[in-house]
Order: structure tokens, then C-alpha cells, then sequence
């Protein structure tokens, strides 16, 4: 075991990462949530694979994160870890099994840990939710943070509109950060901030800060894969870059084929036993 796999590839640690932000090498990191598409965007190269609650949007079409289960995110994570050779894998703890309940977010990650095989989990917010992060970083297991843009309290702002605009909040967030990297946090993803605010942060701790929509002076970025492929063409943020436009392409796939179907061109005779 230990850092090497069956196939001798070098696994991404904490501590290497933690050693990525030292030596100023950006972090890349994108979501995944099933076998095929882990195990493409980690034999591309990634560093970090999030199993994210995004898979309640993009998975299972729900308009938030908030309805997907800890045992749905398990099955995600446990497809996920079995494609993985060389990515560290991060899994959301969902919506309701962490908040308010320190023992319950020990358990809910001990689940993770335990019956997905993932590397680390991750978890919304600062100091409201400290002594489940405590609990959980007390069991060895590490806590990836996240500020800024937190989903899971969408009903609480009632709006996805960039956050920290104002004093108050920026200073709330940064003392968060800091509370984080204090009680062991190994990283912290900052959604959502301006980009001169997300800099401020990145450089007040000393763990790597990942960031989507908050600029490029954070220690690396994320985006929700089926996005940046440009599967899923609902979704278009300000913050996302569409590296492809694979809805275009499944769809003229599946249009060949339901003609090849309906003119008989398909299976031909090769095609046949
Ligand atoms: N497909 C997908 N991609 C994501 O990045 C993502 C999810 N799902 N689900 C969970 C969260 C939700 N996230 C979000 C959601 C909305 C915006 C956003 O900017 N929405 C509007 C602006 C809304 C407003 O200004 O009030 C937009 O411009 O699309 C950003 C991140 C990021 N995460
Ligand atoms: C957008 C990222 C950071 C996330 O939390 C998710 O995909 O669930
Ligand atoms: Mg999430």
C-alpha cells in the first residue's frame, strides 16, 4: 500500500499538496461522481477528484445539493475510488449528517471513510460547524474546508450572488479560514468571492486554497466536470470555462445512430454473428 498502488503510479498525499502551495505549483482538482468519468479525469492527471453533493444537481436533477443522501453519496464515492489510481479522493458530507451534531458528522465520515474507500471528506463552513470538524480531524481523517458560496445554506441567503462583497461578511470569512487551518483543516475550497479578497485569504494560511469563481491568486482551482465539458449546458456562471461542448457531440451521436437504426444501416454485417 502506502503511497504506491498496484500499478506503481505515486498517489497524490496532503502532504503533497501541502507541498504544491510551498513550491507556488497550482492545485487542479474537478468533480467526479461515477467509474467512467473518475477514471478519466484521473489518467488525465488530475490532482484532487471531490465526489461533490453537485451530484444531487447533475447526477440526479435536483434544483440544490441539499436532498441528496449520505448513502447516495457513498455509492458515488465507492464507484469513484475504485477508477482512481493517482488522484486524492475528497467526498462532500451531505446536507444534514455533520450540522449541529458533532458525534453525527464523526459517524457520517467514518462512513465515507470506511465503506467508499475516499481519502479525505469535506465539509461547508466555519466556526458553526468547529467541533464536528474537530471530531472528525480527531479520528485521523482529513477535512478539506469550504467558504464563500455554500450551497447547503442557499435557503439561509436565498440567492447564489457572490459573497463577501461587504466588511463584515470578508471579515467573518477570513477569520474562518484561519480557524481552519488552526484546528487542522489540510485544505479549503473559497467559492464565489472576489478575486482580491480570495488572494488575501490564500495568503493568510499557510494550507492550500482552491478556488471556483474566486480568481487566479488562490492555490488552485475546481469546477463540476460535466460543466467544464460542457455536458450540461444549463449551467453557465460567470466563473466557468467550457474546455468542450460534449452536449453537441452526444447528440449528433445519438441522432447517427437512431438513423443508422431506422434506414437499416445498423449492425451491418460485420456487425453480426
Ligand atoms: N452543475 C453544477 N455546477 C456547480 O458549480 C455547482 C452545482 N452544480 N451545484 C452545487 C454548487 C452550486 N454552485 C453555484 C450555483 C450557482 C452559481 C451562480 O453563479 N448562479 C447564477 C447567478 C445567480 C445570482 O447572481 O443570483 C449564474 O450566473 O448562473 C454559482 C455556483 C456551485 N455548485
Ligand atoms: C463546486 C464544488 C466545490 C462542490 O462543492 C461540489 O461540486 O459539490
Ligand atoms: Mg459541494
Amino acid at each position: 500500500m502506502s503511497v504506491h498502488n498496484s500499478s506503481n503510479i505515486k498517489r497524490i498525499t496532503t502532504h503533497i499538496l501541502q507541498e504544491m502551495k510551498t513550491r507556488e505549483e497550482k492545485i487542479s482538482m474537478l468533480t467526479a461522481y461515477d467509474y467512467s468519468m473518475a477514471g478519466i479525469v484521473d489518467a488525465a492527471g488530475i490532482d484532487i477528484i471531490l465526489v461533490g453533493d453537485s451530484a444531487s444537481n447533475v447526477m440526479a436533477g435536483h434544483e440544490t445539493t441539499l436532498p441528496i443522501t449520505l448513502d447516495q453519496m457513498i455509492y458515488h464515492a465507492t464507484s469513484v475510488v475504485r477508477a482512481v489510481k493517482r488522484a486524492f479522493v475528497v467526498v462532500d458530507i451531505p446536507f444534514g449528517s455533520y450540522q449541529g451534531n458533532s458525534s453525527e458528522a464523526l459517524r457520517s465520515a467514518i462512513r465515507i471513510m470506511k465503506e467508499s474507500g475516499a481519502h479525505a471528506v469535506k465539509v461547508e463552513g466555519g466556526s458553526e460547524i468547529r467541533e464536528s470538524v474537530v471530531r472528525i480531524l480527531s479520528a485521523g481523517v482529513p477535512v478539506m474546508g469550504h467558504l464563500g458560496l455554500t450551497p447547503q445554506s442557499i435557503y439561509k441567503f436565498g440567492t447564489y450572488t457572490v459573497r463577501a462583497k461587504e466588511e463584515e461578511e470578508a471579515k467573518k470569512l477570513l477569520e474562518d479560514a484561519k480557524l481552519l487551518e488552526e484546528i487542522g483543516c489540510f485544505a479549503i475550497v473559497l467559492e464565489k468571492i472576489p478575486a482580491s479578497f480570495a488572494k488575501i485569504v490564500a495568503q493568510s494560511v499557510t494550507i492550500p486554497v482552491i478556488g471556483i469563481g474566486a480568481g487566479p491568486d488562490v492555490d488552485g482551482q475546481v469546477l463540476v466536470v460535466h460543466d467544464m465539458l460542457g455536458i450540461n449546458q444549463e449551467f453557465k456562471p460567470r466563473f466557468l470555462r467550457q474546455y468542450a461542448n460534449l452536449q453537441a457531440v452526444m447528440t449528433k451521436a445519438v441522432q447517427d445512430y437512431i438513423r443508422d437504426v431506422k434506414s437499416l444501416e445498423f449492425p451491418n454485417e460485420s456487425e453480426s454473428y
